[in-house]
């Protein structure tokens, strides 16, 4: 497949300030690595905001929408009607994405990536992306065409640098799309190389016939698409509107040094997509959670990606992101307000 997106190079992260980071970590009054994954945390901050103590001042939480062809094949609890209703649910301000980027003092932007029927709205926190009407069916033949994909791919950079440009230094990803488990299960199992079996989950609650179902159309799709899984096979082969836009977004974040909040098993999913294309992209990266979905632990594990919080969610919606963005700015906070145990005239450890 000839790459046609024309992917600017990505900067390896800040080692003046990881290295400032790491020394200012190690003389602050606590026992050393006492803080645990925050420490890491910060300081992987510090290199992607080059600077040290780092800040976020101003998180953005992007829920992308698609609806999914596949859902015809019985592989979801829900209607696809469900896709729509719920983008009018997160824009009424009633989802629990809504209320958890409250909590957490962060916008909210609604993307329509390829709902059914195209969402018309006028509020300021929504974005037509439409790429078409859903997808195709994806146990059938590939869901979008080379264009699509490479528009959903040049869409999302150029929303990730649209925020960067507007200040936002963490974007932090989430998705709707009934019938996404699906995509994201076949994407895990390309790229991770697993059986549909190991990658597959119960979604949005598929249980024991529907579930067996659920796996077949998997192991029927990575079948299907075989070898094709350089540049934008994959998504073209499998992925969600959604899927590709947040890949999309997760590379134009790295290109700004915009820190990268992945969600659940979906955006997981994405960020697999977007490695594949700028392997860097995926330093700029931090996984919230580990989800109820198998494939989602798989997936952490190909990107290298330790998770902050288990929390056995698997609601999606940026849910789960939106949980952690207030642990990424005491991670930030810990690093710059600290006493060290100089300032603070406490004993050192014993030598
Ligand atoms: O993020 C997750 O790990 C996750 C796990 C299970 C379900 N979901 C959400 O549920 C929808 C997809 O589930 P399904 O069963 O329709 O494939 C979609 O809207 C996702 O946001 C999300
Ligand atoms: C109600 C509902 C809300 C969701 N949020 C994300 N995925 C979802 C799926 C359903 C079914």
């Amino acid at each position: 497949m000839e790459q046609v997106v024309n992917i600017e190079p990505i900067a390896p992260l800040d080692q003046a300030a990881i290295a400032q980071a790491q020394q200012r970590q190690n003389q602050l009054t606590k026992p050393q690595g006492a803080l645990g994954q925050l420490e890491a945390l910060s300081i992987q901050l510090a290199g992607i905001r080059q600077q040290c103590p780092p800040t976020i001042q101003k998180p953005i939480i992007i829920v992308a929408a698609a609806d999914h062809g596949v859902t015809e094949s019985g592989v979801s609890a829900y209607p696809s009607s469900v896709t729509a209703q719920m983008v009018a649910n997160f824009l009424a301000g009633g989802a629990a994405v809504s209320v958890l980027a409250r909590h957490a003092g962060a916008e909210l932007l609604i993307v329509d990536a390829g709902v059914q029927t195209a969402i018309s709205s006028s509020a300021p926190n929504f974005r037509s992306e439409w790429l078409g009407a859903g997808t195709k069916n994806l146990a059938i033949e590939p869901v979008m065409s080379q264009a699509q994909a490479q528009s959903a791919l040049a869409r999302g950079i150029a929303l990730a640098h649209e925020l960067a440009d507007a200040g936002h230094d963490l974007i932090a990803l989430g998705e709707m799309g009934i019938g996404n488990t699906t995509a994201a299960a076949c994407l895990t199992a390309i790229y991770c190389q697993q059986a549909a079996a190991t990658v597959t989950g119960h979604g949005t609650g598929v249980q024991s016939e529907q579930y067996q179902h659920k796996i077949a159309v998997v192991a029927q799709a990575v079948a299907r698409v075989g070898e094709n899984i350089d540049g934008l096979g994959p998504l073209i082969e499998v992925g969600g509107f959604e899927i590709g836009i947040l890949a999309g977004i997760i590379v134009g974040a790295a290109q700004r040094r915009v820190a990268i909040l992945l969600d659940g098993f979906i955006t997981t999913a994405a960020a697999l997509v977007a490695q594949a294309l700028a392997p860097q992209a995926i330093e700029y990266c931090i996984a919230a959670h580990c989800g109820a979905e198998p494939g989602h632990r798989i997936a952490l594990q190909q990107l290298g990606l330790r998770p902050l919080l288990q929390l056995d969610l698997r609601l999606g919606e940026g849910s789960g992101a939106a949980l952690a963005i207030p642990l990424l700015q005491a991670a930030c906070k810990i690093l710059g307000e600290m006493a060290t145990f100089a300032s603070a005239q406490v004993d050192t450890a014993n030598s």
